[in-house]
């Protein structure tokens, strides 16, 4: 008899999928941070990559398999055919075509958008119930574009939107304020990037409004310029490309955030992109951030923020300029 049969008894056959299954799609700088963050946060013990460079994806794939004993005995595996992914609880989009010099954002979604063509529906073919988290640019955007193209109801397909943002900021405030970031609490909402708008009138630790204390924060009246903090987030963007090249942990970790909240169901606050027709006075079916709840079934709840009429007007021009863009896109 075969050694393994004298080792073992056979009581049943191990469950093949894993309820936490997690598949990342596009093994570039930020997919590979997505998928290193959500294994050493232990989110997930069942991790499947899927590209279309073959030997990139292998050789990510083996890298982190002998890393298997470090990372509680995960399962990492990779393939090019989507039938690998099948059963996945939650389904990560990094992948995507970078912006080329000079290159219009119409034709940068068309290409991406193309791209998706063949991945949404080859995700939703092996995890008809699963939950799409879109990191890919224009975030806002490839998100409405996963939900035309996976058919899934609205709140299983989020994108990752101002979450970055709103770190970011977090960490920026942290940092003028000399307080920890998880104490630092601010909500950056909208479209994710150059237009997203901070909401200054939730900026607060421990519930004290700094609005309170500085009334004119966030305008140009105010004399301290804490505005700057916003204007800081998408500088700190362009210089990390300026230097580095590509963003990666950051986005990574808030990643990997966010799919312990999905896995854990644990109706934790984030803010991230959804479908806010109906909010805010926006009437197209555009995805942008706003603060909402994050379960297993994906969104469960949107807070619905008061916002200055300054902040809702620049929501309303971000979910005008995206619907110009959505309405030539070609399915
Ligand atoms: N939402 C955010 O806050 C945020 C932050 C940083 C980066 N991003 C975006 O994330 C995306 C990825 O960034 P990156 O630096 O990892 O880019 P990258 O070029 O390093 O990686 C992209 C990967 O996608 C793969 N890919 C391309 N077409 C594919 C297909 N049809 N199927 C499967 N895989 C495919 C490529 O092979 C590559 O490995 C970009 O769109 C970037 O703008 C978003
Ligand atoms: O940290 C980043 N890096 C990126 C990046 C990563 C690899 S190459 C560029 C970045 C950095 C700077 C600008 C920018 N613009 C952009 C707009 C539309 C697109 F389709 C793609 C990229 N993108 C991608 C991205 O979304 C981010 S977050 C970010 C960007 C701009 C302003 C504020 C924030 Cl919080």
């Amino acid at each position: 008899a075969l050694l393994k049969n004298k080792l073992l008894n056979t009581v049943i056959e191990p469950v093949s999928t894993g309820r936490n299954k997690v598949t990342v799609v596009g093994v570039g700088q930020v997919g590979m941070a997505c998928a290193f963050s959500i294994l050493s946060d232990n989110v997930s013990s069942d991790l499947v990559l899927v590209d279309v460079m073959a030997d990139k994806l292998r050789g990510e794939m083996l890298d982190l398999q002998h890393g298997s004993a470090f990372l509680k005995n995960a399962k990492i595996n990779a393939s090019t055919d989507y039938s690998a992914t099948a059963n996945s609880s939650l389904c990560v989009v990094t992948a995507g075509a970078r912006q080329r010099e000079g290159e219009s954002r119409l034709d940068l979604v068309q290409r991406n958008t193309d791209i998706f063509k063949g991945i949404i529906p080859q995700l939703i073919k092996y995890s008809p119930d699963t939950i799409l988290l879109i990191v890919s640019n224009p975030v806002d955007i490839l998100t409405y574009v996963a939900w035309k193209l996976s058919g899934l109801p609205k709140n299983r397909v989020i994108g990752s939107g101002t979450n970055l943002d709103s770190a970011r900021f977090r960490f920026l405030l942290s940092q003028r304020l000399n307080i920890a970031p998880t104490s630092c609490h601010g909500w950056i909402i909208g479209e994710h990037g150059d237009t997203s708008v901070p909401v200054w009138s939730g900026v607060n630790v421990a519930g004290v409004r700094l609005r309170d204390l500085n009334e004119d924060i966030g305008t140009d009246k105010d004399t301290e310029n804490w505005g700057e903090l916003h204007k800081q987030v998408v500088d700190s963007a362009y210089e990390v490309i300026k230097l580095k090249g590509y963003t990666s942990w950051a986005i990574g970790l808030s990643i990997a955030n966010l799919a312990s909240a999905i896995l854990r169901n644990s109706n934790q606050v984030h803010a991230v992109s959804t479908m806010v027709t109906g909010y805010h006075g926006i009437k197209n079916d555009v995805f942008l951030s706003l603060p909402c709840t994050l379960g297993e079934g994906g969104v469960s709840s949107i807070v619905k923020q008061k916002l200055t009429e300054g902040e809702t007007a620049l929501l309303q021009k971000s979910a005008d300029m995206m619907h110009e863009v959505q309405k030539d896109l070609k399915f």
